[in-house]
């Protein structure tokens, strides 16, 4: 037996989260820095809990002895309404996915943007990023999107199917960077935008394994361009082997993956796992399948 100051329990709350690598990457980390750490994926389509149960969880989990949770979809955004606080970061973005329970309150973090971000600075160091076409604007979107606000991109232009949601997006975050230009484009403006951006960024589900394909016409892709993806399933994805085999750098989903991993392990135990160390395991995983 041991109490929640010298052990943890993690859960993983969203839909269709079974498959998901994070438990083994954050149990693995802990394996090395000799921690007791024990990570659950809390599937709710498997469980049969409606999204909008993530409050009463959340206070289940916390009675059940938790220490913290991460949250996906789609509950990134209904957590927010069940914090006692949240990172400026989190609130800024509008989501949450790292919730951590101390002296019995739940505290809000965002490591999507903060997990981007580093993936950026290790797998594209010194690549121009001032001007960038992002593609999606949904969770993952509205979390790298200000990862590179953030992070010093001046124009940032948006491009996503649902015009609604790519409108809604662009004003967020011109509230947050007054300064940069961001701008929601439309997919017919694409090849006329990658002529004028230093790089392009994935942030639809189209190239996952259920959603073969590229998400936009790479023919105005050159290898000046750097690319980045944030699906990490599978890490190769068809963008990201068509843009190095045009020449171009390229960041794979995977960066992002294990950045988010790391940075809520960090806020979750104090300790910052060494990512080259976490990058190598998931890796390994995807290689055997998993
Ligand atoms: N590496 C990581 O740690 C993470 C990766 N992801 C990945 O990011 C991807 C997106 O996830 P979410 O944002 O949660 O999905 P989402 O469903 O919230 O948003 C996707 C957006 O892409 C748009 N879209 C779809 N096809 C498009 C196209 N061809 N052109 C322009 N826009 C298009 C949709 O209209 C939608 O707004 C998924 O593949 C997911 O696995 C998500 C979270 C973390
Ligand atoms: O959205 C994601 C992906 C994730 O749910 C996963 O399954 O790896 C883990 C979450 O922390 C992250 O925010």
């Amino acid at each position: 037996m041991s109490t929640r100051a010298e052990s943890y329990l993690v859960g993983l709350i969203g839909d269709g989260v079974m498959p998901s690598l994070t438990p083994p990457m954050h149990e693995r980390a802990a394996e090395v820095h000799g921690l007791r750490y024990l990570y659950r994926p809390i599937d709710l389509t498997e469980l049969e809990l409606p999204a909008s149960g993530i409050g009463e969880l959340l206070q289940a989990g916390a009675k059940l002895g938790f220490n913290a949770f991460n949250v996906t979809h789609p509950c990134k955004q209904l957590v927010l309404g069940h914090l006692d606080d949240i990172s400026p970061t989190a609130r800024a973005i509008g989501a949450v996915n790292t919730v951590v329970i101390q002296d019995g309150k739940f505290i809000g973090h965002n490591t999507d943007a903060s997990g981007f971000s580093r993936g950026l600075a290790e797998g594209l160091p010194g690549a121009r990023k001032k001007k960038v076409l992002q593609l999606g604007a949904g969770g993952a979107g509205a979390a790298v999107a200000y990862a590179l606000l953030a992070s010093g991109t001046e124009q940032l232009h948006i491009v996503d199917l649902d015009e609604d949601r790519v409108n809604h997006r662009v004003q967020e975050l011109r509230k947050n960077f007054p300064q940069a230009l961001v701008h929601a484009a439309t997919p017919a403006q694409v090849p006329q935008l990658l002529g004028e951006v230093d790089g392009l960024l994935n942030a639809t589900p189209i190239g996952m394994h259920h959603h073969p394909g590229l998400p936009l016409d790479i023919a105005a892709l050159e290898s000046r361009h750097w690319v980045a993806d944030c699906i990490y399933r599978p890490v190769d994805t068809e963008l990201i082997v068509a843009a190095r085999n045009l020449g171009c750098q390229v960041l794979d989903g995977g960066y992002m993956a294990v950045g988010q991993a790391v940075d809520a392990f960090e806020i979750i135990t104090g300790i910052r796992p060494e990512t080259q160390q976490v990058r190598g395991h998931l890796l390994e995983l995807l290689e055997k399948g998993l």
